[in-house]
């Protein structure tokens, strides 16, 4: 592959992950910066990276710098993508793309103008079973999709001392769990069987409407067994909250499929579970992220089936986004690894402007506007159609 020169913004949770998987892909990590040059240069120095950027603007203002990774809270998305691309570098930008759909519409018609490359960084995807249940649509093996079901489900807000950026309208955004976590459902089920979800009708709920705010920073998942007791209760403050912690949304997708989707981040038990069904007119398939090394196929008339993962056995898409022999289990850093393989690939062979095998700006933008007509419906209870991708309803 090419020499790309790479820089990461965002020494939290996920910045770190995507230098890992840069390193793994073969692309060159010079840099990763965080709020201030202090924390760029403790996580450069935790990460073994070059000390050379302090900031995010050191890093925009040097033009041996091929991209930029966004991995900062979603508040900063927008702004910081707008000026990657004025700066003429590619970019991949964290989930979801920004905070509305006038942001994400602007960030679209940017990224068309500038000639770069710009993916979202929905890399559950990139999961290779997930390419294999797009694969299996595709060959219509499972026959008229009829319906899909399914949840993402995490425990890590439970608690009313549980506390983070993301659940902060101004800092996440006005929806929470929808944008946070099921947003990648909704890139996966759309990805996998090629169809838009065309209308919602959304049923939300806050199950805290007051939260205790340390008065310190807290990193993403960083609450643990005991965050309702001890030094993060006695230094604190209580904050009400406006974003939802879980709901339920009916799903209508186009070419007559229905389903549903259950998001929540109050699930006891459930770290990071993200679960599909989808059912055809001849088969069913069914995944679990944690255990995503095996596929449910699903008969009526003869024994189910359980599918492991085998690069020797996969469709051919599935097999080239996945690194190790069947009963080597590849996991959630492997999908950053395939995503950004595939990103740098494509740049490689010229690809920027034509169709594009990762999750793009104009699908980061479709998500934002999944999530606008999801609110909308929960406000308005009923249904909702999702806004066309220039932004008329
Ligand atoms: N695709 C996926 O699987 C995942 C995606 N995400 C997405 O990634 C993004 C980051 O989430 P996460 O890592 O969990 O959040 P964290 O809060 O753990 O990390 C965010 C980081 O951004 C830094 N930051 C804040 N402001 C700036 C700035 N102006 N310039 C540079 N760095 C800054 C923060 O620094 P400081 O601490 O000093 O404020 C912090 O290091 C979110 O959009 C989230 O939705 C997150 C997890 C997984
Ligand atoms: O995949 C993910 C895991 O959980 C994180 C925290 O809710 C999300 O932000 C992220 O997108």
């Amino acid at each position: 592959m090419a020499t790309f020169r790479t820089v990461v913004v965002g020494t939290g949770f996920i910045g770190p992950v995507h230098v890992e998987a840069l390193r793994r892909a073969g692309v060159q990590v010079d840099g990763i910066v965080g709020s201030t040059p202090a924390k760029s240069r403790a996580a450069c120095e935790r990460l073994g990276l070059p000390t050379e950027f302090g900031t995010f603007e050191e890093a925009l203002a040097d033009p041996s710098i091929d991209c930029i990774h966004l991995a900062t809270p979603n508040r900063l998305h927008f702004d910081q993508a707008k000026a990657v691309l004025r700066a003429g570098k590619h970019v991949v930008c964290e989930k979801p793309l920004a905070m509305n759909s006038t942001e994400s519409g602007e960030l679209v018609r940017l990224a068309k103008q500038s000639g770069r490359a710009a993916a979202v960084a929905y890399n559950i995807r990139f999961y290779p079973l997930c390419h294999e249940a797009a694969a299996r649509v595709r060959n219509d093996t499972l026959g008229n999709l009829l319906h899909v079901t399914g949840s993402y489900v995490q425990d890590w807000l439970l608690k009313e001392t549980d506390f983070n950026w993301r659940v902060l309208a101004a800092d996440g955004g006005e929806l929470r769990a929808v944008a946070d976590i099921g947003t990648h459902w909704l890139d996966l089920i759309q990805f996998i069987t090629g169809r838009h979800i065309t209308s919602v009708c959304a049923d939300l709920r806050t199950v805290h409407p007051t939260r205790q705010r340390p008065t310190g920073s807290v990193e993403t998942y960083s609450g643990g067994a005991n965050s309702d007791d001890g030094p993060t209760a006695a230094a604190s403050e209580p904050v009400e909250i406006a974003t939802e912690d879980c709901g339920a949304i009916l799903l209508r997708f186009a070419g007559g499929a229905n389903g549903c989707l259950w998001v929540s981040q109050t699930t006891a038990g459930k770290k990071n579970c993200l679960r599909y069904e989808l059912a055809g007119a001849k088969q069913s398939l069914a995944w679990n992220s944690e255990s995503p090394n095996r596929l449910e196929i699903g008969s009526r008339d003869q024994p189910n089936e359980c599918m492991v993962r085998d690069p020797a056995l996969m469709d051919a898409s599935a097999a080239a986004i996945s690194s190790y022999p069947g009963g080597h289990n590849e996991g959630f850093p492997d999908t950053f690894k395939q995503l950004f393989r595939c990103f740098y690939g494509s740049i490689a062979k010229g690809e920027v402007s034509g169709p594009a095998p990762y999750p793009t700006f104009q699908e980061g933008h479709r998500e934002i506007l999944l999530c606008e007509a999801i609110l909308k419906s929960h406000r308005e209870q009923r249904w909702v159609d999702v806004a066309g991708e220039d932004g008329a309803g």
